[in-house]
């Protein structure tokens, strides 16, 4: 099983508009909710994929039915922690020309003993699998040392042996792999716990990195410094240039052009997820970062936020292409 502490779930809106001008009212063309936030994504691709999964999140009263009804229907066992109160709209402003904008509410207040019950059940939750994704932003009342205190609760003896040959890719030790995918200060106070991977996109590497990334060597470079402090793989999503993974002395790069991008919102988490499915299925570097980058660009072609066809993914699979990169800036 895959466990998904997806916290900060929220409702998302996909407004659709001709132009966005700041500062002039707008009428919409369309709006269309789904459930939505990153580990909710994470946790709607590992069971695409056909991997049992749990998702635990916030809930409020309103939403707890469109959830359950939601999630059960795709295949993810939902542990909503209601919170009193309401979750968080999340809003993504499609324009005629295809660019999309993004207002994302911080989410609710959570009190200490909510927030506790939330954490001791991915903790329980993760003793029964093989990997824990941690994903997306925290409501607030979880301070910024709450996926740094999991990952470290949640890590087994082979990765703890510091500094020590941390094996094989395919080396998962008898603790649980942990995948986190936050940005800004979450991300930085989450490394030094060395989670197993961290997927940040361009621009949160970017800002952890204080400099621009321009191009694939410096992403590479970038990937390498963030897995200095012992994390086992660093993948940096680079949008419809697919991604650089870097592992252990061991840098990936591999993309699939695809027709047409409808949405590209989620296919960060796609691309979470598909890896995740990777490592708990035990494939090679090479194949979970393929299975990633394939559920990436499939999501990419829905016009819905995070959803997928498998069979876009499976179709996408074989024609992605994935080339060793260098960390002197050459592919081979
Ligand atoms: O505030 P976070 O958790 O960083 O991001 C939230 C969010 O942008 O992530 C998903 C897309 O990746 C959307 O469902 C959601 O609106």
């Amino acid at each position: 099983m895959i466990t998904v502490g997806g916290f900060n779930t929220s409702m998302d809106e996909l407004i659709e508009l001709d132009t966005l001008a700041l500062g002039e009212v707008h009428r919409a063309k369309s709006v269309t909710a789904y459930p939505g936030g990153k580990g909710l994504h994470v946790a709607t691709t590992v069971a695409a994929l056909g991997e049992p999964v749990a998702l635990v999140g916030l809930i409020d009263r309103a939403y707890r039915g469109t959830f359950e009804r939601w999630l059960s229907a795709r295949g993810v066992v939902f542990h909503g922690i209601e919170v009193d109160g309401a979750i968080r709209n999340c809003f993504a402003i499609r324009e005629r020309s295809g660019r999309i904008t993004e207002i994302l509410e911080p989410g609710p207040n959570v009190d200490p003993e909510l927030a506790e019950e939330m954490l001791l059940q991915v903790r329980e939750l993760a003793a029964a699998s093989k990997v824990a994704v941690l994903s997306g932003s925290l409501p607030r009342g979880l301070d910024v040392q709450t996926y740094a205190r999991l990952v470290a609760s949640l890590r087994g003896p082979t990765e703890d042996r510091d500094g020590a040959d941390l094996g094989p890719w395919h080396d998962t030790g008898s603790g649980v792999r942990c995948l986190v995918d936050a940005s800004d200060d979450l991300l930085r106070h989450t490394l030094p716990a060395r989670p197993f991977m961290v997927k940040p996109n361009r621009e949160e590497a970017e800002k952890w990195l204080g400099a621009p990334i321009e191009n694939l060597a410096a992403a590479a470079r970038a990937a390498e410094r963030m897995a200095e402090g012992g994390t086992a793989v660093v993948v940096v999503s680079l949008g419809d240039e697919g991604a650089l993974a870097y592992s252990r002395g061991e840098c990936l790069h591999a993309s699939v052009p695809i027709p047409e991008c409808r949405n590209p919102v989620g296919s960060g988490d796609a691309l979470v997820g598909g890896m995740a499915v990777g490592l708990a299925r035990d494939l090679s570097f090479d194949a979970t970062l393929r299975l990633g980058v394939a559920c990436g660009a499939a999501n990419a072609l829905t016009a819905e936020t995070g959803l997928f066809r498998r069979e876009d993914v499976e179709r996408l699979f074989p024609l992605v292409t994935v080339r060793r990169f260098t960390l002197t800036g050459s592919g081979d």
